[in-house]
């Protein structure tokens, strides 16, 4: 009775300064946020763009400075905001925090992308965005169906479709440039794995193919990835199963398909809907291991259509979208000051995902007009009552207006003034070269049958050439040095 008693006191006492967002920074009940000074963020990128950071491994011991402390808070009352808001996994006192990702920041400007439609390039999939990523932080490009997120996490991956069209900058590490293979990865919502493979061996192979270096080093990236995607219980699991075993399940297929991403170890990973088809529990294992992978100093954005509260409370940065226009992009606790100041609080016990897609999806109408014809019969549904359409035009325009679109300014001027150092391409001649071997020896392995004993006397034959042709054009180079 007691225990009911001070539950029912627990929520009276939140739900009597639910107006206000900051009374929203949740509390420290909530198991992702810090307990006061038992972490410090070890990682500060965030109040001047450094460029050292460019080794493998980097030591950040207990002194480092707390990403938000440094960071410079949007509005004067969100620096209390920030203060609260450390979704870091926790870490025993006195740890030391490797780092081996050397993170890069990520900076878009003015960024526009047509795609070409039954009209000619006439439709704006994402229109004048501005943004930016840090390393060793979570940014995540939230919206409605059909508002650009992926577009945009295309767009700044260098993966849009041949039919699409972008206008403006996107800055690495200060630098407007092409990210070269294997600095950066990108896992799609959906992508294929050998179903026959355990996991270490899917792992490996992908290593072997993508990676220059010794067997024993790719052996090492490999446990890495596995242990960073926390799938140390499934690394000898067949992906696919087989008849008495079950394969991995959609939330363990999603971390394996981005730990083949973190093979190369990219500087920066795109990530298109993490969270796609996983239920409650796998999301939340899916984004506390995303964090993890965060705090080794990787830079994460990924797209996100609808997240619970804590989820939501692990993301750094929100980019919200919708139709392509921008409706925010700042401090993920600051997003609710700003539905606040826009006249649209977050109601209690509402998600405040939930609240954003509610206040900005144009879905919504419909099930408006729906429930005003119902009202008369089934009471007050007034709950659902908010036009989208004014709530978008209000949100934007002051987000316009506000200091965090200023901040926004500020860092992005910040993280393009002064160029970084640019990112190297990880083993694509090592990976071209190896993608032969490979090809030749399996060949070689298939001619052993003796029905295809004519494939073995052909491959031989190319041999023969390819080493002629080396051997010719090595004489004639000699020669002309002779004679000359
Ligand atoms: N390759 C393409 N060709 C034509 N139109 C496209 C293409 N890719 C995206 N679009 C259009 O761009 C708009 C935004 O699509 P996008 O996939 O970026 O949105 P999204 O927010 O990721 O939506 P969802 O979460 O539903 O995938 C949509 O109207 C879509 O039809």
């Amino acid at each position: 009775m007691e225990e009911i008693q001070s539950q029912s006191d627990h929520y009276r006492s939140s739900s009597s300064s639910a107006s206000s967002p900051a009374s929203r920074v949740p509390s420290s009940n909530f198991f992702y946020l810090r307990k006061p000074g038992s972490l410090r963020q070890p990682i500060s990128f965030e109040d001047s763009p450094d460029w050292e950071d460019t080794d493998i491994e980097v030591r950040v011991d207990e002194g480092g400075d707390s990403i938000n402390a440094a960071t410079t808070p949007a509005s004067p009352s969100l620096s209390k905001l920030n203060s609260g808001s450390l979704p870091s996994p926790p870490l025993p006192d006195g740890a030391v925090i490797t780092r081996k990702i050397a993170g890069a920041s990520i900076a878009w400007k003015d960024l526009t992308v047509t795609i070409k439609g039954k009209r000619k390039y006439s439709d704006k999939v994402v229109k004048s965005s501005n943004g930016y990523a840090l390393p060793g932080t979570m940014t995540v490009i939230m919206g409605p169906a059909k508002s650009g997120k992926s577009t945009l996490l295309r767009a700044l991956s260098g993966r849009l479709p041949d039919s699409a069209r972008m206008y403006g900058e996107v800055f690495v590490n200060g630098t407007k440039m092409c990210m070269p293979y294997g600095s950066y990865g990108f896992v799609d919502r959906e992508t294929t794995l050998i179903g026959t493979l355990t996991v270490r061996e899917f792992l490996y192979y992908s290593a072997l193919l993508q990676l220059p270096g010794f067997l024993c080093q790719k052996r090492s990236v490999v446990e890495d990835a596995i242990d960073s995607m926390s799938l140390g219980d499934y690394a000898n699991k067949l992906i696919g199963g087989h008849c008495y075993m079950k394969g991995l399940r959609s939330g363990e297929r999603r971390r394996v398909s981005i730990a083949r991403e973190l093979v190369m170890r990219p500087h920066i990973l795109f990530i298109d809907e993490p969270l796609y088809r996983l239920d409650s529990v796998s999301a939340l294992l899916m984004m506390v291991t995303l964090k993890k992978l965060a705090s080794t100093g990787c830079t994460l954005i990924f797209t996100i259509y609808q997240s619970s509260t804590e989820v939501f409370g692990l993301f750094d940065r929100i980019c919200l979208l919708s139709n392509g226009n921008t409706l925010f992009f700042g401090e993920t606790l600051a997003c609710l000051q700003h539905f606040s100041n826009a006249g649209f609080p977050c109601p209690i016990m509402q998600s405040p995902s939930d609240h954003f897609l509610r206040a900005i999806n144009t879905e919504f109408d419909r099930i408006i007009v729906m429930c005003k014809s119902w009202q008369d019969d089934h009471g007050d549904l007034s709950a659902v009552n908010m036009d989208t359409a004014v709530a978008i035009r209000t949100l934007e325009a002051t987000f316009k207006s506000s200091a965090d679109a200023v901040s926004l300014e500020t860092m992005i001027v910040k993280l393009t003034e002064k160029e970084g150092p640019s990112l190297k391409s990880k083993g694509m001649v090592g990976n071209l070269t190896r993608v032969a071997v490979l090809t030749w020896r399996s060949l070689l392995i298939m001619s052993r049958e003796w029905k295809y004993y004519w494939l073995r006397l052909i491959l031989y034959m190319l041999l023969a050439l390819c080493i002629g042709t080396v051997f010719s054009g090595l004489g004639n180079t000699l020669s002309s040095v002779v004679v000359s």
